[in-house]
């Protein structure tokens, strides 16, 4: 409709002056700089070479004097709830800050702690005088396979600076100084998103919401009456079955792990940016958690053949200034693959199980296969784009979605 086409012209000068827009601390990073957009001479691959470990500063990045550096132990339950408190005051808003990530203590246990993590990068910052926690940014590493090459890279992520902080400069240290802790584990690459157009995104995906709970959705003004709409229309629109269609689609198990590593592994391989998932990550990443992390298969029932999988992760937010509700449980898509059970159906199923866990809203990005079900499952594109980046690696070329294999949470 027009509103919608005004809109992405809106979006698309909104990026194009990010472009010509000046970026101080990026222009002097070795990422893809936006002068460089279209010199196709530039070789694919790590755009600085390794230093050697005694090269690389051993001190901290200097702070504003009020301020120190603090690694957090999200084991210690006490540290752990600073840190979510932290982001549950000050983290990604909508840009009509209305929403605001609420990320669970015990999601943020789970993805700063897969296998072979470090604890020196999980960063803080504090204020010297009262120890208050005021900003905050992770790596946790990971193999990712960008084209043939598997590169261990860093997974950075939860970059947040107290409102009262804002535009003082402060993530530009942040990020140099968990560049730094990276970089003296001998990794030399990272992956990140975003929300902003930073140099330069190898992918920019949108967001689709599939609604579960309409009515909900709609008095929080996530979404609106269409046109044409009463409510129960709109509740009748979008009924789910109560159980899965599918025969044999049950939990992931810690027996399955095996079998879904292999499904993954053939399926992910055929992307050009994907991680390198082992059966230690499958375990930790795919493993269900309650309201972190789901995940289910079909099992075949007579061959017994794992041969689809699908899983969804919890990340809530909360709303702003609702009389009625404080809080909108979403589910993200997180990996999916369909080798025999159709994928809408596979994924109709995760719908239905995600309504019966009582989530609010499915939210699907249109990375791998999965424009091939939103509009049938009747998703509807969100205002959100996800813009990805690699740190100190070129791609000849930026990505479509449907090449992108990598779900960052
Ligand atoms: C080898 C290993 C490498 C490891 C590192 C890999 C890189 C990792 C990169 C981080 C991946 C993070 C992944 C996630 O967590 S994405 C989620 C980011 N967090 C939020 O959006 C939470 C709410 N916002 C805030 O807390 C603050 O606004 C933040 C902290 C975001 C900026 O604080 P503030 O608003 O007070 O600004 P400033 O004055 O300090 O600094 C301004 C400079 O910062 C650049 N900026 C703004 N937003 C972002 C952003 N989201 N990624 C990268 N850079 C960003 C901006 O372009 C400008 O630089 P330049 O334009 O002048 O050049
Ligand atoms: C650094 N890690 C990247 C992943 C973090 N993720 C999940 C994320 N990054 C940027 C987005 F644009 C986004 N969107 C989901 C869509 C959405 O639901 N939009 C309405 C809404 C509801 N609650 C919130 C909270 C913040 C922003 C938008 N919100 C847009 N998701």
């Amino acid at each position: 409709d027009g509103a919608a086409s005004i809109e992405s012209i809106a979006h698309k000068i909104q990026e194009s002056l990010s472009v010509s827009k000046r970026h101080r601390f990026w222009e002097t990073q070795p990422v893809g700089q936006f002068k460089d957009l279209g010199d196709a001479s530039l070789p694919e691959g790590p755009i600085e070479q390794p230093i050697t470990l005694s090269e690389v500063r051993p001190d901290p990045y200097t702070l504003p004097a009020l301020y120190e550096w603090s690694t957090c132990d999200v084991d210690n339950d006490a540290t752990a709830a600073e840190v979510y408190t932290l982001l549950a005051n000050n983290y990604v808003e909508d840009d009509d800050n209305m929403f605001r990530f609420n990320y669970s203590k015990e999601f943020l246990r789970w993805t700063l702690r897969p296998p072979g993590y470090f604890k020196a990068w999980h960063i803080g910052v504090r204020v010297k005088a009262n120890k208050k926690l005021v900003a905050f940014i992770t790596g946790v590493p990971a193999r990712i396979r960008a084209g043939n090459e598997v590169v261990r890279m860093a997974e950075v992520n939860f970059l947040c600076v107290h409102k009262k902080l804002r535009s003082k400069r402060l993530a530009p240290v942040l990020i140099k100084e968990v560049t730094r802790r990276v970089h003296r584990e001998d990794m030399w690459q990272a992956a990140y998103t975003a929300g902003v157009v930073l140099p330069t995104p190898i992918a920019t995906c949108q967001y689709w919401h599939r609604s579960l709970n309409p009515k909900k959705l709609i008095d929080v003004g996530f979404s609106r009456l269409g046109a044409r709409m009463t409510m129960s229309r709109t509740i009748r629109l979008y009924k789910l079955p109560p159980l899965p269609a599918t025969p044999g689609f049950r939990n992931m198990e810690f027996r399955d792990v095996p079998a879904v590593t292999a499904l993954l592994r053939d399926y992910l391989s055929r992307f050009v940016v994907a991680p390198d998932l082992d059966e230690k990550d499958v375990e930790h990443w795919l493993l269900p958690r309650e309201d972190v992390v789901d995940s289910f298969l079909v099992e075949s029932p007579d061959s017994h053949e794992i041969t689809d999988f699908c899983s969804f992760y919890t990340l809530p937010s909360l709303i702003l200034n609702n009389a009625t509700y404080s809080n909108l449980k979403a589910a993200y898509s997180f990996y999916n693959v369909a080798t025999k059970t159709p994928l809408l159906q596979l994924m109709n199923d995760a719908l239905i199980v995600a309504k019966q866990k009582d989530y609010d809203v499915f939210n699907a990005l249109d990375v791998m296969e999965n424009e091939s079900f939103l509009k049938d499952l009747k998703f509807g594109p969100g205002d959100g784009m996800l813009h990805y980046y690699l740190y100190n690696y070129r791609l000849k070329h930026a990505l479509k979605p449907s090449e992108l294999g990598l779900v960052l949470l």
